[in-house]
């Protein structure tokens, strides 16, 4: 694991940006595993501006995010569908066609999972895997578990997520119980992985990812097994490194 330690989320959000830049500018074609939540706003936002510039397109990018809510369709604020496209996909080339994450109106479990990973398959491997880090340690909506689940799955929240991320809804009450995530395979087959992690509140666990045991317990701990992995963490992220 290479771990980038920045001063704060401004220049975590630069560096993540160039970090992605480079993978666009590398190969334009490339396919891009994305993810949700606060941690890569900032850098969506430097990648919009480099589009809007000229230094990069997404004409020709293939994305797959990790994971959505079970429940809410694309047009709800809080969809990962409705964050992708305000955050990131509506400002840029990229074709919207081009761009999947777990269809979260599929009331099936079994059919929206198996779908998944055929959209994961068909898609020829992920170039680049951009990952947040849960409170919990979670990667996507993996919770901690008594295993790693191989496969796109459904996941009843923890209280812990459920919290972590009431922040995002007007009441905790209004946070979905369930989620489709992407599983191990998924993630870690892609060929190289960026972690952006922000914040005191993350310190704890991310001293256990990168230094702990590998446990499932823990799910960002298999990332150590990973061949490449950066970690982008801020001072406070980064403090008990
Ligand atoms: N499912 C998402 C994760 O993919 C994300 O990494 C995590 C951390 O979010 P934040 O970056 O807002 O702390 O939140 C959500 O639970």
């Amino acid at each position: 694991m290479v771990i980038k330690k920045v001063t704060d989320y401004e220049e975590l959000s630069k560096k993540g940006a160039q970090f992605i830049a480079a993978q666009i500018i590398m190969k334009p074609n490339c396919v891009l595993g994305l993810a949700t939540g606060g941690s890569p706003v900032g850098t969506y936002q430097r990648l919009i501006k480099a589009y809007q510039d000229g230094s990069i397109s997404f004409k020709d990018i293939t994305s797959v995010n990790l994971d959505e809510y079970k429940g809410l369709d694309g047009t709800h604020p809080q969809s990962y569908r409705y964050f992708m496209n305000t955050n990131l996909f509506d400002h840029v080339d990229i074709v919207k066609e081009n761009t999947y994450l777990p269809d979260g109106l599929e009331p099936d479990s079994e059919k929206a999972c198996t779908d998944y990973e055929a959209i994961i398959d068909g898609v020829g491997g992920i170039d680049l895997q951009l990952l947040g880090l849960g409170h919990n340690g979670h990667i996507g909506f993996n919770e901690p578990n008594t295993v790693f689940e191989k496969n796109t799955h459904c996941v009843e929240l923890t209280q812990s997520t459920i919290d972590a991320n009431t922040r995002y809804f007007n009441s905790s009450d209004e946070v979905p119980r369930q989620a489709y995530t992407m599983g191990y395979r998924g993630i870690l087959s892609a060929k190289k992985i960026l972690v952006l992690v922000s914040g005191s509140a993350k310190a704890s666990i991310l001293a256990q990812v990168v230094n702990g045991p590998i446990t499932p317990e823990v799910p960002a701990s298999i990332l150590q097994l990973h061949p490449d992995v950066t970690i982008i963490a801020d001072a406070e992220a980064a403090a008990l490194l």
